[in-house]
């Protein structure tokens, strides 16, 4: 019987990729792609009349197999079926790690999730706490209350924007260069910021169109996102690649940070590297590239 160790609140989270809870040719094995976190789900890639298989499924790959450093989350079914209350006791009775809030629309919907998550880890005798929560915002609503979302629970870690079902609501279909969700997506990113909480960009559905995969993805990155949903394993490797810093990114950094050092003991707290002007938040900015250099295992140096 498998026992999963406490999940960490805060973690690499580059690559979370969905799969069918429901299918074992998936989910047996899915830990050998090296993604960050896997999503087992209960919702839409399951059909109505299978969420019972689906949750036996789930329990019963959670009991046997070992996923190792692989996150397990689960995404439940809304809050507006009558699925998400029996999702969550599997959940918790399987140990997952996390659970992620199908179409989450506010704070409200959040403290439901948790309430149902505290009396199911009292009736299965689980550490209490030990359940985490990550919120999709898949609607005008959700993302207009981002932030009250991201700050409703202690367990919460982060929130993903779901633009499948946001497009929808929107009346709108993918564009080259996404600005059908500019707006969205930097206010996902900003209510993430401010709460402290990690966010996740949106799946890439065109599995076969690799270059709109990758603009959308270094896209995320530049606007700040922590990591992406996916739905392939051949999205994983352009991820990881795109959210860990560049050589050159690291090699500025460690100038930075070495002679800021240098400089602050000297008495000066401006000056330049590289004919650019750095200060206290470049200095921080820098020893962050570091450290997720060193958390993406692309860092080499001493520092
Ligand atoms: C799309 C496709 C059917 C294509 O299959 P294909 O078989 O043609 O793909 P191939 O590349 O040929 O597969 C090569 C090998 O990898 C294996 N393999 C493939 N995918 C794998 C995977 N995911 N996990 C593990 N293994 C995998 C495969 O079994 C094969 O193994 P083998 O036979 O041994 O060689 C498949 O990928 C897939 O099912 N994806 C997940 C779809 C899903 O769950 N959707 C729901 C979540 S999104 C949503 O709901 C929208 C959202 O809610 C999102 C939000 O909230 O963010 C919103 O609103 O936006
Ligand atoms: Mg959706």
């Amino acid at each position: 019987m498998i026992t999963r160790p406490k999940p960490e609140k805060f973690r690499l989270r580059r690559s979370m990729m969905f799969m069918n809870a429901q299918k074992p040719g998936l989910i047996k094995d899915a830990y050998i792609y090296g993604t960050d976190s896997i999503i087992l789900d209960l919702e839409d890639a399951v059909a109505e009349n299978q969420k019972d298989m689906a949750r036996f499924s789930l329990y019963n790959a959670m009991k046997s197999i070992d996923y190792g450093d692989t996150e397990v989350i689960v995404r439940i079914n809304g809050l507006e079926t009558p699925h998400w209350q029996e999702d969550i006791r599997c959940c918790v009775a399987a140990g997952v790690d996390g659970i992620r809030i199908a179409k989450c629309e506010s704070a409200d919907d959040v403290k439901k999730v948790e309430a149902a998550v505290d009396s199911a880890e009292k009736e299965f005798g689980v550490e209490e706490g030990r359940t985490l929560l990550m919120a999709a915002l898949e609607s005008p609503l959700g993302i207009m209350n981002a932030y009250q979302i991201c700050t409703a629970s202690d367990r919460l870690f982060g929130c993903a924007i779901s633009a499948g079902d946001f497009r929808k609501s929107m009346h709108v279909k993918i564009e080259k260069g996404g600005i059908e969700m500019f707006t969205a997506r930097g206010q996902v990113v900003m209510a993430a910021r401010a709460a402290g909480v990690q966010c996740f960009d949106t799946m890439w559905p065109n599995i076969d169109d690799e270059a709109g995969f990758e603009a959308e993805t270094i896209q995320a990155k530049k606007l700040g996102f922590d990591g992406k949903s996916l739905v392939n394993p051949r999205q994983i490797a352009f991820v990881h690649q795109t959210f860990a810093p560049t050589q050159k990114e690291i090699a500025y950094a460690e100038k930075l940070v070495r002679s800021f050092n240098e400089q602050a003991d000297s008495g000066v707290g401006v000056y330049t590297v590289d004919g650019k002007m750095v200060d206290i938040p470049f200095f921080e900015d820098a020893r962050r590239t570091i450290d997720m250099a060193k958390k993406t295992g692309v860092y080499h140096g001493d520092l």
